[in-house]
């Protein structure tokens, strides 16, 4: 008999030769994220993500992020205690919203556009192919009974040439089919992904502060594929499996209708079953996914702090977080494997006894003459046909729920507002392209929204006039770094306002802000990519040349160094791992920033993580680089503070000295104490 190419699910057996339907374990195997999505035509749907996930998955993103743009850079790190305390706890991510199945396909449905005609070929297809293998069942029972239970090889051509003819055509709409829903697949995959992704993007700080960045891979990756599993696979699935249950239910009514109804009493009990297990297994796929995130975050984190895991001894205590980690992923993924191998099984037997009574019946209406062989057997293999389909749309409920647990951290991530918009249409006001750079804060107060009652900066003004240095200094937490982020509209305040060139902020298109202040922040920016480009990427429009990006590095006194390099402006450097010192990294930064021309500068503590030397060194390419531009330097560094135009002097969040180093010397107050503990 024809039966379709199928792939096993892993660790399913065998049905012990139970008849026709020996070969009923015809579930889709995919491997989440690796596997082909192609079994959509097959009769049962691929298995929920928590069924397959391969032990020891996680780390494979894990490594995909271990080049992280914010990894620390060699030399930076500041004092010991102070990272150790930055180690990240390795707590589960328990995401507390939760939709349901048809929530979460009405929201990821949309992805689909543009694709939709191909799903309906897919869906043509899957018809088309249960269409064939109703026929070539058709024909064996009529080879049975002419061919076979008569010995006739005459008879046996005609049947046997049209058989083969349909199962050519069976083959070619499957494999159409198939390679069409892949295909499908993949983009919806490809969409689903660039949309997180660039919403990601948008998000603020404290969204990154609060989620472990092995857990937002997760989600990009595993949670992403789940979700596929439940729009696109999930509903070509129940469509395929739709139209096999009629066409193999109308053709085992049509052969002898008393028993097929006999034997339809049974489909009620796989729903029943399956809905037994939907709520178990919807919790136990909240923890895997959510075990996932936590297993993959701490390989990433590992990864990222590597110096210090070795510098401090810390091997022994990472690998037992790493432990810990999976032990809780083991724990979760062994409770879906189980609950996955106590429904195969109960299926199974159920099944057995179907087939069993319809063997049965059948030995009972041959013996009464009522029924032929050839037609029993043919009805024995539309049941056995007819089983899976009705066994896959159950399932179908449990990829769905598994799936939504992938959903809820997706949305999570996809609701998060932004911190800060562009302004509507009627709000915006024209920009020249380039600002003059005049910079001010008007009574500015600003609390994170993880610290509702303390405010972060207090009732702020300064104004900053174009082409001047300011330097704004102060103890740790006095707010100095969040007053970059306001300038930077990184959020907006809660009272008061920033403007550039007498323009709130919030009325500019935040590109137009952004492309007239440049930040330094504290880590360098580096892109896994050569020197030429980890410079270049300072501007976009119109890209610059090789001479321009030369002019910035020796601008920036990185030249000499990059050119004394084995290969020059084409060394390829990565986060983590540039063979570069600090204050290298920091003078291919100026000289990023240098090519970018921004009127604004915002340099976040520039000399920080640098030795004595290295940070003399910069000082020179960094006057170079405010020079005509209003530059603010964040600093603890007074040497910076001594060469300055105007002093800001921050305590809690309050303004609480201005103006020059020698009149806030002479003022003997904080700047004062601040400088004197310096020497
Ligand atoms: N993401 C955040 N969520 C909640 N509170 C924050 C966040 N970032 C900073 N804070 C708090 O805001 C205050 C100001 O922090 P900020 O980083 O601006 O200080 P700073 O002067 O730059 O400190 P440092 O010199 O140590 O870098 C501190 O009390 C800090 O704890």
């Amino acid at each position: 008999m024809h039966l379709r190419s199928s792939r096993r699910i892993r660790g399913a057996k065998s049905n012990g030769g139970r008849g026709p339907r020996a070969a009923t374990d015809r579930e889709a195997t995919t491997s989440r994220g690796r596997g082909p999505r192609t079994a959509i035509l097959t009769d049962a749907p691929p298995p929920a993500p928590p069924f397959d996930a391969p032990p020891f998955d996680a780390p494979r993103s894990g490594a995909r992020s271990g080049a992280h743009p914010t990894a620390p850079r060699p030399g930076s790190h500041p004092a010991g205690t102070e990272l150790l305390a930055q180690l990240p706890t390795d707590e589960v991510p328990i995401v507390t919203r939760h939709v349901g199945p048809v929530e979460a396909f009405r929201r990821f449905w949309p992805l689909t556009q543009g694709d939709r005609r191909w799903l309906v070929l897919v869906i043509m297809c899957a018809i088309l192919s249960a269409l064939a293998e109703t026929v070539t069942i058709l024909i064996f029972a009529q080879l049975t009974d002419q061919a076979l239970a008569k010995g006739s090889v005459s008879a046996f051509w005609h049947p046997a040439g049209i058989w083969l003819g349909v199962a050519v055509f069976g083959a070619v709409v499957g494999y159409l089919g198939n390679s069409v829903a892949a295909w499908t697949a993949e983009r919806f995959l490809l969409r689903l992904r660039a949309r997180v992704f660039t919403h990601l993007q948008t998000l603020p700080p404290h969204f990154f502060q609060r989620n472990r960045r092995g857990d937002l891979l997760e989600r990009l990756t595993g949670d992403v594929d789940a979700i596929e599993h439940l729009v696109v696979t999930g509903m070509v699935t129940a469509c395929a499996a739709v139209f096999s249950t009629l066409f193999y239910g109308a053709a085992a009514l049509w052969l002898r209708w008393e028993l097929a109804l006999a034997t339809f009493v049974a489909a009620p009990i796989f729903f029943a079953a399956t809905r037994r297990f939907t709520n178990r297994l919807r919790e136990v796929s909240r923890r895997q996914r959510a075990a996932d995130g936590a297993l993959t975050s701490v390989v990433e984190e590992t990864l990222v702090n590597v110096v210090l895991t070795q510098a401090y001894n810390r091997q022994h205590d990472e690998e037992q977080r790493l432990g810990r980690a999976a032990r809780r992923w083991l724990r979760a993924s062994v409770a879906s494997a189980r609950l996955n191998a106590l429904y195969t099984q109960l299926i199974e037997v159920l099944e057995t006894l179907c087939v069993l009574a319809i063997i049965g019946l059948g030995a009972w209406e041959i013996s009464a003459g009522r029924m032929s062989l050839g037609e029993l057997l043919a009805f024995a293999a539309f049941i056995g046909y007819l089983y899976p389909p009705i066994r896959s749309l159950g399932q179908l409920g449990l990829t769905a729920t598994a799936a939504t647990a992938a959903g809820d951290r997706l949305l999570e991530v996809l609701d998060a507002r932004p911190a800060v918009t562009d302004p509507e249409p009627a709000r915006t006001t024209p920009f020249p392209q380039r600002a003059h750079g005049e910079v001010a804060a008007q009574d500015v107060t600003f609390r994170y929204p993880s610290s509702p009652h303390h405010n972060a900066v207090n009732a702020l003004s300064f104004t900053a006039h174009p082409g001047q240095f300011l330097v704004v200094t102060g103890p740790s937490g006095a707010g100095k770094s969040t007053l970059a982020a306001l300038l930077l509209r990184f959020y907006d305040p809660d009272a008061g306002t920033v403007r550039l060139d007498g323009i709130p902020v919030d009325r500019l298109p935040l590109a137009d802000l952004r492309r007239n202040v440049t930040l330094l922040p504290q880590e360098t920016l580096v892109l896994h990519d050569t020197i030429e480009q980890n410079i270049a990427c300072g501007r976009e429009d119109p890209a610059p040349t090789h001479e321009e990006v030369v002019q910035a590095a020796r601008a920036a006194d990185a030249h000499s160094f990059v050119a004394a390099l084995p290969d020059g402006y084409d060394t390829v450097i990565a986060p983590a791992t540039a063979a570069l010192s600090g204050g290298q990294l920091q003078r291919i930064a100026i000289a990023r920033a240098m090519l970018r021309d921004a009127p604004v500068l915002i340099l976040d503590e520039p000399t920080t993580g640098l030795d004595t030397l290295a940070a003399q060194r910069i000082l020179g390419p960094l006057h170079r680089l405010a020079a005509g531009r209003t530059t603010v330097v964040i600093t603890h560094d007074l040497d910076l503070a001594a060469t300055a135009d105007h002093i800001l002097v921050l305590d809690d969040g309050d303004l609480v000295e201005s103006g020059t180093h020698t009149e806030l010397l002479l003022r003997a107050g904080l700047y004062a104490q601040l400088f004197e503990g310096k020497k």
